[in-house]
């Protein structure tokens, strides 16, 4: 786990006998490193040999989902295994790139907990025994098994793009995990899809996992994730509203009071 900024930079925890010369000194927040003015990932927490093998795994469950389509019973599945391994680069990709001082191995967001694990496991489990034993899984007989369908892919893409557009905005700020102190480089983001949404990241992430179920027409799943996604993200957003408003004071009751979160019955 990221450990919060202690006013003692990474660098110079990791590197305590001689800094280069072209080192600044700056905290940039958790683990990343300045040299020559530019923010770099902390190598300790990037271990190159399994980044690019979850790199490969990615691509490869991306390929084969896409090679395989032709011949799979259940083409929805495909597709799904497909948006999953998307999301997961995306997490890493877009730390890596918009803000380097915070990414780590544990950016693909695959240690993510057991209940995480457990409802992807459940999702995928529910997906194929339900294909195996009902035609409508695979066949969308009415109307509304297609519309449910259409409207999990548009949730999925809508999702993911709110998302990825959350944590480009974000920047510096952003952080896997909720920080209970302020980084030197924690700065209130109230612009682009903030100006819209108050947890555009959470609201992207709960309606692109609901719309992957839509997708997969799983409706015990569709149920259970609703459940647990909006306990999971209502006392979250509690949570990290507390340190917020400690952060930013007035300034972020102001923000609250403007701009809503967009998940059903969080205010
Ligand atoms: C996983 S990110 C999620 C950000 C936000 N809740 C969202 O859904 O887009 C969690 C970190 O973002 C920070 N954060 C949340 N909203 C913020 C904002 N408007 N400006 C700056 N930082 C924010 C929190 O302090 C927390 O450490």
């Amino acid at each position: 786990m990221i450990e919060p900024g202690s006013g003692i930079s990474s660098y110079q925890k990791s590197h305590r006998s001689s800094p280069p010369q072209d080192y600044d000194g700056s905290d940039v927040g958790d683990v990343g490193v300045i040299i020559k003015g530019r923010v770099y990932p902390y190598i300790e927490k990037n271990p190159l040999d399994l980044i690019s093998l979850t790199g490969f795994a990615l691509g490869g469950t991306v390929g084969l989902s896409i090679g395989l389509l032709p011949c799979s019973f259940f083409k929805n599945f495909n597709i799904y295994l497909v948006a999953v391994s998307v999301f997961h680069f995306l997490e890493f990709y877009t730390t890596a790139k918009y803000n380097p001082g915070k990414v780590t191995s544990d950016s693909f967001l695959f240690n993510n907990g057991k209940a995480y694990a457990f409802s992807f496991v459940f999702a995928v489990s529910e997906a194929l025994l339900e294909s195996l034993f009902f035609g409508w899984k695979t066949s969308f007989p009415t109307w509304y098994h297609t519309s449910a369908a259409i409207l999990g892919l548009i949730l999925m893409f809508l999702g993911q793009y709110i998302r990825t557009s959350a944590m480009i905005t974000a920047g510096r700020s952003f952080s896997h995990q909720v920080k209970t102190s302020q980084n030197p480089d924690h700065v209130l983001i109230t612009t682009g899809i903030y100006a819209h949404l108050r947890h555009p990241s959470y609201f992207g992430y709960f309606w692109w996992a609901l719309g992957t179920q839509l997708w997969l027409l799983n409706p015990v799943s569709f149920a259970v994730f609703a459940y647990v996604l909006w306990r999971f993200f209502h006392s979250r957003i509690q949570y990290e509203e507390r340190y917020l408003n400690d952060f930013f004071g007035e300034e972020y009751t102001k923000y609250t009071q403007r701009v809503a979160v967009g998940i059903p019955f969080i205010n």
